[in-house]
């Protein structure tokens, strides 16, 4: 591996930013939450899954081929999504102080990879609600949000997915003793009252 000056001066730049990765199941409450950490946090909040769709909507070739993809519920390949958030790391780097990396790890090996091209984290929130609840919100948001995965075959595939794929993931962190559970059952304020706990434990 090779290192350019600019990935010096990136790795310069987010040295001092915090790095929260957020993780939690399809429709767990993780950017309801992660909206109200940049209200009352200034973080930048960046969800790996929102970058996917600006990408489709984008209409490019690349957009195309990630529609497929996510239509079936599966993961896009990791470096796709991992030089995604890279570069929206990048553009934010002059302000940021800290990020919310939304949607990632979603499988051990991401949180790897993620490791060695930026950084690591000091936090992973880990937004816990039952598989049955989760469904449900996904099933009400899929009335509204036009998303072409929110369906009941889909969802079923993504919490599948979950559950094989992402759980380890929060085992691995949890090794390191960086991992907070916050109850996602509660009512989204009472949520938020544990992330912020959380967040102002960090140094
Ligand atoms: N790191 C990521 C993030 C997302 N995706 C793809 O993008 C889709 C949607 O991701 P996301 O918006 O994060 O969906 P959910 O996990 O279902 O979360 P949300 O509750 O925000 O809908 C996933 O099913 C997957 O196909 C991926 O492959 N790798
Ligand atoms: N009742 C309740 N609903 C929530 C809570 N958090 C999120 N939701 C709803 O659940 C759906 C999924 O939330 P979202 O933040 O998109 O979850 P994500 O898929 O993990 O990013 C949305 O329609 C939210 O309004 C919560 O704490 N309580
Ligand atoms: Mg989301």
């Amino acid at each position: 591996m090779t290192f350019g000056l600019f990935d010096i001066l990136f790795s310069d730049k987010i040295k001092d930013a915090k790095i929260i990765f957020v993780v939690g199941g399809p429709g767990s409450g993780k950017g309801t939450q992660c909206e109200k950490v940049v209200a009352k946090y200034g973080y930048t909040h960046l969800s790996s899954g929102d970058l996917l769709r600006a990408e489709v909507a984008s209409g490019s070739e690349r957009g195309k081929q990630l529609q497929a993809i996510m239509q079936k519920g599966e993961l896009v390949p990791l470096d796709t999504v991992l030089d995604m958030i890279k570069d929206a790391m990048i553009a934010k780097a002059d302000v940021s102080k800290g990020y919310l990396i939304d949607g990632y790890p979603r499988e051990v090996k991401q949180g790897e990879e993620f490791e060695k091209k930026i950084g690591k984290p000091c936090l992973l929130l880990y937004v816990d609600a039952k598989g049955e609840t989760m469904v449900k919100r996904l099933m009400k948001r899929g009335e509204t949000s036009g998303r072409s995965d929110d369906n009941e075959e889909t969802i079923k595939k993504r919490l599948d997915l979950y559950y094989k794929a992402t759980e380890p993931v929060i085992a691995f962190y949890e090794g390191r003793g960086i991992v907070r559970k916050v109850d996602s059952e509660l009512p989204v304020d009472e949520v938020f009252k544990q992330v912020s706990t959380a967040i102002d434990a960090l140094k």
